[in-house]
């Protein structure tokens, strides 16, 4: 899997007149890699992930999936949300069945993929229950399960655990973390918590705000278990100053 963003600008019109969102952003994602793309508010990125799953298009540039530019949402690329999208009607098995049925898999096949995914995420005991009856945490693994179990080949994660609260949102990392691991799945993330970034990825876009640019590319060089007591270590801690300051627009000394 190889996903490539290109030369890519977008601007929205606006009563204001044009409105740059994003200028000249390239990027790209390999097989396996967890990578996230950081900014503050007002950077672009769910703008920016909006175009890569094809539910908008670029003003310039081009995003490619395989080398196949992306002109449409496809079953290539699965999205999780900020805000649960759980269906409230359906159970979290027929959620997680749900867009296997729209690709038209029979139904045992669709029942047996939606129990391994589910047994992936561990709420197997739940796939009775109504999403109202989940926390969460919960309902952001069933989103996760829903995802995967449609085989993209990228995952694309829009500020996932951004309203979750803290210790849910710990517990969701290493969750996510772990089933990277397990599924080697490729996932890009975008998320404006700088230590969630440096806790996650093994690379990370900076993003600026106003128009929306790549700033820096920050390889993450840290061992591939991480965990709580990381965070409080030098080098994590030098990663999270090092984004952060460039967030905030200070000048880098290091590149002076
Ligand atoms: N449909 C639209 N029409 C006009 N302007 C838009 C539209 N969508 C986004 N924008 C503008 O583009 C800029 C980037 O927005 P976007 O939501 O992508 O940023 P963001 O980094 O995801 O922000 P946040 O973290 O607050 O969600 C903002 O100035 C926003 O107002």
């Amino acid at each position: 899997m190889h996903l490539e963003i290109s030369k890519l600008y977008k601007q929205f019109p606006t009563e204001q007149g044009p409105l740059l969102a994003l200028k000249d952003i390239n990027m790209h994602v390999d097989t396996g890699e967890l990578v996230c793309a950081v900014g503050a508010s007002g950077s672009g990125k769910s703008t920016l992930l909006r175009l890569v799953a094809g539910l908008d298009t670029p003003t310039g540039g081009e995003i490619t999936v395989d080398y196949e530019r992306v002109t449409g949402p496809g079953a290539d690329r699965g999205m999780v949300f900020q805000k649960y999208t759980l269906y409230p009607w359906m159970t979290v098995q027929q959620n997680v069945e749900f867009g296997l049925k729209l690709q038209g898999m029979a139904k045992q096949q669709r029942r047996e993929r939606a129990s391994y995914y589910l047994d992936v995420v561990g709420l197997t005991k739940f796939a009775k229950s109504l999403p109202k009856e989940l926390s969460g945490g919960m309902k952001q693994r069933v989103a996760i399960a829903r995802a995967l179990a449609c085989h993209p080949k990228i995952l694309l994660m829009d500020e996932p655990f951004g309203a979750l609260d803290v210790q849910t949102k710990e517990a969701m990392q290493l969750f996510l973390l772990d089933l990277w691991k397990r599924t080697r799945c490729t996932i890009l993330m975008i998320t404006h918590d700088v230590e969630e970034a440096v806790f996650l990825s093994q690379r990370v876009y900076v993003m600026t705000a106003r128009p929306g640019t790549i700033q820096r590319e920050i390889t993450v060089d840290l061992p591939d278990k991480r965990t709580y007591a990381m965070k409080r270590e030098h080098q994590f801690q030098a990663y999270k100053h090092e984004i952060t300051d460039l967030l905030r627009g200070k000048p880098d000394m290091a590149s002076v």
